[in-house]
């Protein structure tokens, strides 16, 4: 039983509540004793008391007064036997037996008055010291014994005065510390455990030895907070004392002859046994560990999975998006391109209509212009007859073109009919001779008229064209106007002047493609003229 004063130990050992066996709210001493005797096995006990004041045994249940000593005795005056320590017992102790639990109740509880009390602060009845109730059950060969330890205490706390009081006070807290050293030394494994230091110590040195003993430690803590620290400390004393491995830290010579290494050797097999498992359940602790580090893990990497493929859905969603807009772009770059085909056809078409008109009132334009040369031929050739004397209106160039132009077929203007060429010719040498009437009215309109007549020699054709447009550009290649104007079908000119007079006459006329045709037509002529000429020459 260990705690501080006033805890509460003297009264879970004893109980309350009245004397003997009729407590009311029995201890621990008087149930032990019950259970003992009235479990029907055992039949008998013996008890011995003792109680250690000042380092001094002394004897609870001896009436022999010759040892008693005057301090601290209870009132009823009974001296107490004090008795010697022999070996780890107290030498001629005083016992009582039997096997009625109620009367060695009794006497229990007639002894425990007679142990030493004292008012302090701390308690009324503050035991002074160390009491030890023996239970020897000779049948069975074991024992218990029972120790209410004397409270612990600070001597100030206490209210302690004067010299014996403090070391009575000294003397009680020795016990404590006696067998505080002692749990210490047991449990750190020393090789020297201080049993010595104090009777108590001495008196339970068997209980710490023995292999087969059981110390049971019952700590009293007091209820009140300002106890707190002791209540502490007494916790730690406690805890202290669970850590005993009991049998592996002192000498042991057992009945069997066996020495202390065997049971220290069972002890490091109880403690390694005792690591082993402890290391069991941190591996099984571990690997749990591992697994569930696993599982999270495989967590892990189905997440990162799950956020590439997002990701890649991302991407292909975005790709999906770029060529949504492209294409989106091509449509609409090939509907900006229909539109600008179709606008340019437009174009093309208001411009093909553009020049249709164009070339329209062109043709009209020289319809008029012809129209108006015609008639001025008209006046012309009547002023020409009037100046010869004739009326003859049937005849003549005028007439021809006339005849020539009653449809308004601009084409035939250049394609003269030349099937009466003679008469055209004849006609036209007539008109076109220089003759004074006629430089008359080539005085009279100088830049307006002009005529010109050519003499296909090769085909026997002649072609007259005349106009009435001003002169655009025409060329004469060094022939004067009226070598041009006074040739006949009979003149050697030269093919060169031929074709420049072909090339004037188209000119007048606009009509650049018959042009192009008479000339290549002439030069195919004059190719084949000049190969007849060389196959003459050469036979
Ligand atoms: N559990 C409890 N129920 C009722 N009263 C108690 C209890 N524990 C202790 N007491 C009372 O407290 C007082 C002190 O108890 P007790 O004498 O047992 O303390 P103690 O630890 O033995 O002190 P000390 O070490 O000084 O002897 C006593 O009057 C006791 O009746």
């Amino acid at each position: 039983m260990y705690g501080p004063t006033g805890a509460g130990k003297s009264h879970t050992m004893f109980g309350c509540g009245g004397g003997g066996s009729g407590k009311k709210e029995p201890g621990v001493v008087y149930r032990s004793l019950r259970e003992i005797l009235d479990g029907g096995v055992v039949a008998f006990v013996q008890v011995t008391v003792l109680e250690v004041y000042n380092e001094e045994i002394y004897d609870l249940l001896s009436t022999n007064c010759s040892n008693s000593l005057g301090i601290g005795c209870p009132k009823g005056g009974t001296t107490k036997a004090r008795l010697e320590v022999m070996g780890k017992k107290a030498k001629n102790a005083t016992f009582i037996s039997g096997t009625d639990a109620g009367k060695i109740s009794k006497e229990i509880a007639k002894v425990e008055k007679r142990r030493i009390v004292k008012s302090t602060l701390c308690n009324e009845r503050s035991s002074r010291s160390h009491c030890i109730i023996i239970l020897d059950v000779p049948t069975v060969g074991g024992r218990l014994m029972l120790v209410d330890m004397a409270g612990s205490e600070n001597i100030d706390q206490a209210g302690q005065t004067g010299f014996e009081a403090k070391m009575q006070t000294a003397k009680i807290n020795q016990g404590n510390i006696a067998l505080k050293r002692v749990v210490e030394s047991i449990a750190n494994g020393d090789s020297h455990v201080p049993f010595r230091d104090s009777k108590l110590t001495m008196l339970l040195q068997d209980s710490f030895e023995d292999d087969k003993s059981k110390i049971l430690m019952i700590l009293c803590a007091s209820p009140d907070p300002k106890e707190m620290h002791k209540t502490l400390c007494t916790l730690e004393y406690g805890a202290k004392a669970k850590c005993i491995v009991r049998g592996s830290h002192t000498p042991n010579k057992d009945k069997n002859g066996g020495d202390e290494s065997s049971s220290r050797i069972a002890a490091m097999d109880e403690f390694i046994s005792k690591l082993q498992s402890e290391k069991k359940q941190q591996e099984k602790e571990r690997n749990n560990a591992q697994k569930q580090l696993k599982k999270k893990e495989e967590e892990v990497a189905a997440l990162r999975s799950l956020l590439l493929q997002k990701e890649a859905c991302a991407a292909t969603d975005e790709e999906e998006a770029i060529e949504e807009k492209v294409n989106e772009r091509t449509q609409r770059l090939k509907a900006e391109l229909e539109k600008k085909l179709e606008e340019c056809r437009r174009m093309a078409e208001e411009f093909v209509e553009m020049e249709r008109r164009r070339m329209e009132e062109r043709i009209v334009q020289q319809q008029e212009e012809l129209e108006m040369m015609r008639r001025r031929l008209e006046e012309i050739e009547v002023e020409f007859r009037r100046s010869r004397g004739t009326t003859d209106e049937t005849s003549g160039f005028a007439k021809r073109l006339r005849s020539l132009y009653s449809d308004d077929d601009m084409v035939k203007s250049m394609d003269l009919d030349m099937g009466n060429n003679n008469t055209i010719s004849s006609n036209l040498s007539n008109v076109l001779q220089p003759k004074p009437q006629e430089n008359m009215v080539a005085q009279m309109y100088p830049d307006r008229v002009c005529l010109s007549t050519v003499f296909e020699e090769e085909e026997d054709k002649s072609i007259c064209s005349v106009t009435t447009r001003p002169m655009p550009s025409l060329n004469f290649g060094g022939l004067g106007k009226e070598n041009c104007v006074n040739s006949t079908a009979g003149d050697k000119e030269p093919a060169s002047c031929r074709k420049l007079r072909i090339e004037n006459i188209f000119t007048l006329c606009g009509n650049q493609r018959e042009l192009s045709q008479h000339t290549a037509k002439d030069e195919v002529l004059q190719a084949k003229n000049d190969q007849l000429v060389s196959y003459n020459e050469h036979g």
